[in-house]
């Protein structure tokens, strides 16, 4: 049986994706068994009449999965709002338990499963019913949080690890994403690691995706960079 790790991020378009799709690809570039798991993907792309989990493909790209017949998410949703509103928008009931299976089906095929949220920890799946953190509570793995470099972060990523640590869960540590090497960037790293005790496990610099040619390329450079395949290892039970 494989092993999971919750890759929770301190607010939505932290770099969630971003993270999960370099450390896939770290893993299956040292030939270890990795896949992810984005259980529902609200935005999804409309792409010949289907609606496609962008995040899923991403991590595809850049982590070179070619895998065709492997469920990656549970459901994906039109609409680019928080999961409860899209899913009750578009009549779409989500269940609980066919997430649980479908992660269960991956760690059974793959030594290393790691799960992506949607948003922040207190983001809604079912109205007043079930959290992002109840997830992380009942797949019962630990986390590692994926936080902004820049101003604001030292709250957002302080309130994550305190909420996540209260719940029981397991916090490996914070990777701070979109740096740009600014003094005040620097300290946020100081001040978070004092504050939360927390290691900083990675630190991935912005870089530039315009140019489409060269993206995967210089995202797959960005993370050999900044990580190394056991510093990912680490991160799991
Ligand atoms: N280090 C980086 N350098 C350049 N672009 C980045 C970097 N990290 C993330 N991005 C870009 O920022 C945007 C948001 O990142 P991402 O999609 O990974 O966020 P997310 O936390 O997964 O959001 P969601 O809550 O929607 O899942 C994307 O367009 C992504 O390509
Ligand atoms: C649409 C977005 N990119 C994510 N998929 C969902 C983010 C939900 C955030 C909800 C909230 O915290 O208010
Ligand atoms: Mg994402």
């Amino acid at each position: 049986m494989g092993k999971g790790l919750f890759i929770v991020g301190t607010d939505t378009d932290v770099g969630k994706t971003f993270v999960t799709a370099g450390m896939t690809y770290l893993l299956r570039k040292d030939s270890f068994k990795a896949i992810s798991f984005k259980p529902v993907q609200s935005g999804g792309i409309l792409k010949n009449e289907k609606l496609v989990p962008t995040d899923v493909a991403f991590v595809r790209e850049i982590a070179a999965i070619n895998e065709e017949d492997v469920v990656m998410n549970s459901y994906c949703l039109r609409e680019a709002v928080s999961p409860h509103i899209a899913a009750e928008k578009e009549n779409v009931k989500i269940d609980i338990q066919k997430i649980i299976d479908d992660y269960e089906k991956l760690k059974a095929v793959y030594d290393y499963v790691l799960v992506e949220g949607a948003g922040g920890v207190v983001v809604p799946l079912i109205r007043d019913g079930y959290y992002i953190y109840d997830l992380i509570r009942e797949l019962d793995i630990p986390a590692v949080i994926v936080a902004r470099a820049g101003v604001g972060t030292i709250n957002h990523t302080a309130l994550t690890a305190d909420f996540l640590r209260r719940l029981g869960v397991e916090v490996r540590g914070f990777i701070i994403n979109q740096y740009h090497g600014s003094y005040y960037e620097k300290d946020n790293i100081e001040v978070i690691k004092k504050i939360t005790g927390l290691n900083a496990v990675a630190i991935i610099h912005k870089i530039d995706l315009k140019e489409e040619r060269e993206a995967v390329i210089n995202v797959r450079e960005t993370f050999e960079r900044s990580l190394t395949v056991e510093g990912v290892l680490d991160l799991f039970d």
